[in-house]
């Protein structure tokens, strides 16, 4: 099976995917992948109906977007241009089978994702999207969208990049009633706060969570906590379709918790969190918050540190079950739209066979 990607956004997700793919290569059985579009800000448009060389990209990325490698391919259309209605054409175009939406995160308007994933959406084509703007804000009529035109819409990478949860909750957790959930779900704010019970700076480990490619293009998302008000909304309504909205989830983050806090809770064997939680009351409603938690030694979030989240669903058969591994980085959240990919050749297969 063939999927002709079109990227979006050529950042730290989309660099890391095509890293993957390329060390994936030969390993993923009879599924071919292509990319065979890209746009970005930086870069502008580009296509060849063909594939893009795996090598020439990741060389344009390491050249700080200089096309010389991409341009040695004569199939290779590239146009500096850039604006929506030249994306848009893009993502609809008859060679492209996946859309890969991984621009900036907009918590207010979910812009231009939204209309990038609308677009792909109503042309029939699949969209994977890492960006948690669209998700929270349009979860539900995206969906709807998608089954209307014969396509999917897949965001395992919006919670906890690339540790599998949206996944865990629609397949193995299927026969559980979960009633709540309690997560560390943002990598940048938990990194920070090791740093700072280790000693270091406030704003030099804020630094160094953008260097590695764990914080969002405006960083106060994470330390306000407004991205993890994003998550806890995308996870409480793929649980429950509550209908929550952003408004729903009073938010506090990590900025009000000084060094001395942090350290105070240390000496005490206890440790700062930023914990994003929900839970389902018997009249059905859902009630949420972000807040940071002084933690005790023991607690299972208490352990978890750096860029590692950690959630933990509270089930009617299991009790508390608990998913950890890493919630931000280039390369893991590319795994989550690989993990996707997969997911979706084999729901297409399956789609094949009952036809
Ligand atoms: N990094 C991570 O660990 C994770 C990220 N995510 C989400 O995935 C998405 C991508 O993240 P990441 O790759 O780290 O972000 P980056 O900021 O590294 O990359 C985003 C890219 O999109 C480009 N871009 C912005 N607007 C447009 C546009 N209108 N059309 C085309 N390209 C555009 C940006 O260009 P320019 O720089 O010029 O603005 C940039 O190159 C975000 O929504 C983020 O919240 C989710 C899970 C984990
Ligand atoms: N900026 C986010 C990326 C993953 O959504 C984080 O640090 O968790």
């Amino acid at each position: 099976m063939t999927f002709r990607l079109a990227l979006i956004g050529f950042g730290g997700v989309n660099q890391g995917l095509v890293s993957l793919l390329k060390a994936k290569q030969g390993k993923l059985g009879d599924l071919d992948i292509r990319i065979t579009a890209l746009a970005d800000l930086r870069l502008g448009v580009v296509s060849n109906p063909q594939g893009l060389d795996l090598d020439a990209l990741l060389a344009t990325a390491d050249s700080g977007f200089a096309t010389d490698a991409l341009r040695s391919d004569p199939a290779t259309r590239i146009s500096k241009h850039i604006d929506l209605a030249a994306t848009l054409e893009l993502v609809t175009a008859d060679y492209v089978d996946v859309v890969v939406e991984a621009t900036f995160t907009d918590p207010h308007t979910g812009e231009p994702a939204l209309s990038h994933c609308r677009a792909a959406l109503s042309h029939g084509k699949h969209v994977i999207t890492t960006n948690k703007g669209p998700i929270a804000l349009a979860q539900q009529s995206l969906t709807a969208l998608a089954a209307a035109n014969g396509a999917a819409i897949k965001y395992e990478g919006a919670v906890m990049s690339g540790t599998p949860v949206l996944r865990q909750i629609g397949t193995t957790l299927r026969g559980c009633e979960i009633n709540g959930f309690a997560g560390i779900l943002n990598g940048t704010s938990n990194f920070v706060l090791e740093r700072l019970a280790q000693g270091h700076d406030f704003d030099a480990a804020v630094r160094e969570a953008q260097q590695l490619g764990y914080a969002e293009a405006d960083p106060s998302a994470d330390l306000g906590g407004g991205d993890v008000q994003l998550k806890v909304v995308i996870l409480a309504n793929t649980l429950w379709q509550a209908g929550l909205t952003r408004a729903d989830v009073p938010c506090r983050g990590i900025t009000g918790l000084t060094s001395s806090d942090i350290q105070a809770a240390q000496a005490a064997g206890r440790s700062w969190r930023l914990v994003g939680s929900a839970t389902r009351q018997p009249d059905g409603s859902v009630s949420a918050s972000v807040e940071p938690r002084e933690l005790p030694a023991g607690h299972p979030l208490a352990a978890i540190g750096g860029v590692t989240n950690a959630i933990t669903f509270d089930t009617d058969v299991l009790g508390g079950v608990t998913i950890s591994g890493p919630g931000a980085g280039r390369v893991e959240t590319a795994f989550a739209v690989l993990s996707d990919l997969i997911e979706l050749a084999e729901q297409t297969r399956g789609q094949e066979v009952q036809a």
